[in-house]
């Protein structure tokens, strides 16, 4: 069986993505869904996304990492299937899609795409880290010389080693400027160091304002992918109206044979 996809990018995070209106994509097929992320023998994405159709939103969307299972919110890839259904022509300028953690709003301009990710009432705070779930989980933890951090070895020893069978994603940091944070993320479910994390960069800005580190609530982040802006509302129980911004990108479309 042929397969058409479309490899959309969102700040180095790739994603296989399929148009599924027709509800055809054999879903609980793990092997599948991790032979197509592979980087030799597959198409290559750090995770694939469905559209699906849905009765209140104007899409679904479906998320998978690329060890083939399902998993929780991936802000780079919300932002790539909104780009996806504005390429589709099935959305206008306000948009809203239904994700495995809720429903989302977001906005296209010129290839930019603001996503609002769900709120967050808790940070937790430990000895050298913060941990927060922003549709994912994440540690966020500041180091020295991150430039040469081993993330890949660093990040699966807290991925294992703390964060038990549900794991965590893994998120270094260094500040930049008052407003500016530099980031790499271990992603669990990828088990690897990927060029950006959306649901991390918002685990970062989240964090780095909540232990003062930056008072401003609109904050850059670098990341090895590209630029990405979060900004946000404080309040009394948690943060709110939590915007992250920035590019989603169409690679290349294509075809592939797929076992039918
Ligand atoms: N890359 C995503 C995160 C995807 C989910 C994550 N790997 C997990 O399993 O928690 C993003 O941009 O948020």
């Amino acid at each position: 069986m042929l397969l058409n996809f479309y490899k959309y990018q969102g700040t180095g995070n790739d994603f296989v993505m399929i148009d599924n209106r027709k509800g055809v994509f054999p879903k609980d097929n793990t092997e599948l869904v991790s032979f197509l992320c592979d980087r030799r023998f597959g198409i290559g994405a750090d995770g694939l996304i469905l559209l699906e159709n849905d009765q209140a939103a104007d899409f679904k969307m479906v998320y998978y990492n690329s060890d083939g299972r399902q998993s929780t919110m991936c802000g780079n890839g919300g932002r790539c299937i909104v780009a996806f259904a504005n390429f589709l022509g099935i959305v206008d300028q306000e948009i809203s899609f239904v994700a495995i953690d809720g429903l989302h709003r977001a906005s296209i301009d010129d290839g930019i795409v603001s996503l609002e990710m769900q709120e967050v009432q808790e940070i937790m705070e430990k000895s050298n880290s913060l941990f927060l779930d922003t549709g994912s989980p994440h540690h966020v933890q500041l180091v020295d010389g991150l430039k040469d951090f081993d993330v890949p070895k660093e990040g699966a020893k807290l991925r294992y080693g703390i964060y038990g069978e549900q794991g965590s994603n893994i998120n270094f940091v260094d500040q930049e400027s008052p407003d500016t944070f530099n980031v790499r993320t271990y992603e669990r479910g990828v088990e690897d160091e990927t060029y950006s994390c959306g649901t991390g960069v918002t685990a970062v800005a989240l964090a780095m304002y909540h232990s003062g580190k930056t008072s401003n609530n609109r904050v850059r982040i670098n990341t090895p992918g590209g630029k990405l802006e979060v900004k946000f509302k404080s309040s009394p129980d948690g943060y709110k109206e939590i915007w992250l911004t920035g590019p989603a990108k169409l690679v290349f479309k294509g075809e592939i044979n797929v076992a039918s």
